[in-house]
């Protein structure tokens, strides 16, 4: 039976787990999923600071100050940040102040240094200060026992800053998995061979291989396996123990050579099966005898690159310890600038060239002959895939289309 997008998708998914958690440094957590709450133990900022270069007065002190009539105060104290000195601010004294240092007791305001005039023993100041001006007060960017971040989120360079902050050297985060990239097909050679009569170059091994490292695994790719049934079960016999997911292209359609089909169909593990998708119809996925989940794409170079991103990158995320909303890419509504055909009854996603006029979004098709499976040098021009739903035949100049933004 064929089965929706969605319905292979949420099939793709379930063969994969969030990868085991284990500690790391916290520098090598960038771009993993933590797999722990970070909590602040204490207030941040943890004490009240300047966030001015300065002198910290007593507001009521400085209140009728002006450049006529300036109020002179007797330097109690010099804090540079990182000093625990603190230098008690009475009435007509103040400290001078760096960006960062405590504010001393007794001081409630700062006075930026460009309104006195910079004075060591004694300092001229001729603006007033309200209370609490130019202080970071202790707690205001977060409070003792707040959640910074939570598991499930990936640690991007601005939330390893948000988890440096709070002080913590190690983070627990889910392991980097490992997906084993191999193309199937005896016409491949591998780029660079001079190709004879009836053979191309392999692309979908590069292909796979770069998207899946994009979406943030550990790739191995082995190439090229031929049309061999024998070398297709060594190659995936050999690797399948170190890998958390194993992609393959090609060989699992209907022909004489699917060896794919072949190889994996008898085993009990897995599933070969047609989707209402326009390119990518056939598609196979299930588990190795050991475990291993394994998704086997289409073999044209379009099909097997919108495959990834329907099916294997929502998996590799999955793996990597991500759920929800942060499986999709984002989606964003455009207008087509030149049509195109789609297939009745299945949901085409086809490779579009977005351009930004004047804050709109255009689309059309990154082939110029529209949409074809095997147009794979037109993917060079490819920014994003548009979804046309599956009773829409016609593509019209002016219609609106949902794409997936993959390039930014
Ligand atoms: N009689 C039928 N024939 C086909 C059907 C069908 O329903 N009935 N479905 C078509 C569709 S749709 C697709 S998609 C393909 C899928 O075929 P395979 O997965 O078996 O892929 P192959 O036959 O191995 O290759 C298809 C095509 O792609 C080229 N290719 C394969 N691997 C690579 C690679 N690594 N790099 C570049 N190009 C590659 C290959 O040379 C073929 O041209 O089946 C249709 N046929
Ligand atoms: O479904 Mo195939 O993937 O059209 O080219």
């Amino acid at each position: 039976m064929i089965r929706t997008v969605d319905q292979h998708r949420d099939a793709v998914l379930g063969l994969v787990v969030p990868t085991a958690a284990h500690t790391v440094a916290l520098e090598d957590g960038a771009g993993l999923v933590l797999a722990e709450d970070v909590t602040a133990h204490e207030a941040l900022p943890r004490f009240d600071n300047s966030a001015m270069d300065g002198y910290a007065v007593r507001a009521a002190d400085v209140a009728g100050a002006t450049p006529g009539s300036p109020v002179h105060l007797r330097v109690v104290g010099d804090l540079a940040a990182g000093t625990d000195a603190e230098p008690v601010v009475e009435a007509g004294t103040a400290a001078r102040i760096m960006t960062g240092a405590p504010v001393p007791p007794g001081a409630d305001a700062i006075v930026p240094v460009e309104v006195t005039d910079a004075g060591i023993v004694e300092v001229e100041v001729r603006e007033p200060s309200p209370a609490g001006r130019h202080v970071r007060r202790v707690g205001e960017d977060v409070s003792a026992g707040d959640v910074v971040l939570r598991a499930g989120s990936e640690l991007t360079p601005y939330r390893l800053a948000a988890v440096a902050s709070v002080g913590r050297a190690e983070v627990v985060v889910h392991r980097r998995p490992v997906v084993v990239v191999l193309a199937t097909g005896s016409e491949l050679v591998t780029p660079g061979v001079a190709p004879r009569r009836g053979q191309i170059p392999d692309s979908n091994s590069y292909l796979l291989a770069a998207a899946a490292a994009a979406a943030g695994a550990r790739v191995q790719r082995l190439g090229v396996v031929p049309d061999d049934p024998d070398l297709l079960a060594e190659a995936l016999g050999a690797q399948y123990p170190a890998a958390d997911l194993v992609v393959t292209s090609g060989g699992v359609s209907v022909g004489a050579y699917d060896v794919v089909k072949e190889v994996l169909a008898p085993l009990p593990g897995m599933s070969f099966v047609s989707v209402a998708m326009q390119p990518g119809k056939p598609q196979g996925f299930g588990l190795l005898p050991d475990g291993t989940p394994v998704v086997s794409l289409p073999g044209n170079p379009v099909s097997a690159f919108v495959s990834f991103e329907a099916f294997v990158r929502p998996a590799i995320l999955r793996l990597r310890g991500l759920s929800g909303a942060a499986l999709e890419r984002p989606r964003l509504r455009a207008r087509v600038t030149q049509g195109w055909s789609s297939p009745a009854g299945r949901e085409q996603h086809i490779p579009v060239t977005i351009v930004e006029d004047d804050g709109e979004v255009l689309v059309r098709p990154a082939a110029a002959r529209g949409s074809g499976s095997h147009l794979v040098a037109s993917l060079a021009a490819a920014d994003g895939l548009a979804v046309v739903p599956a009773d829409v035949e016609q593509v019209t100049e002016g219609d609106h289309v949902t794409v997936i933004r993959i390039a930014s």
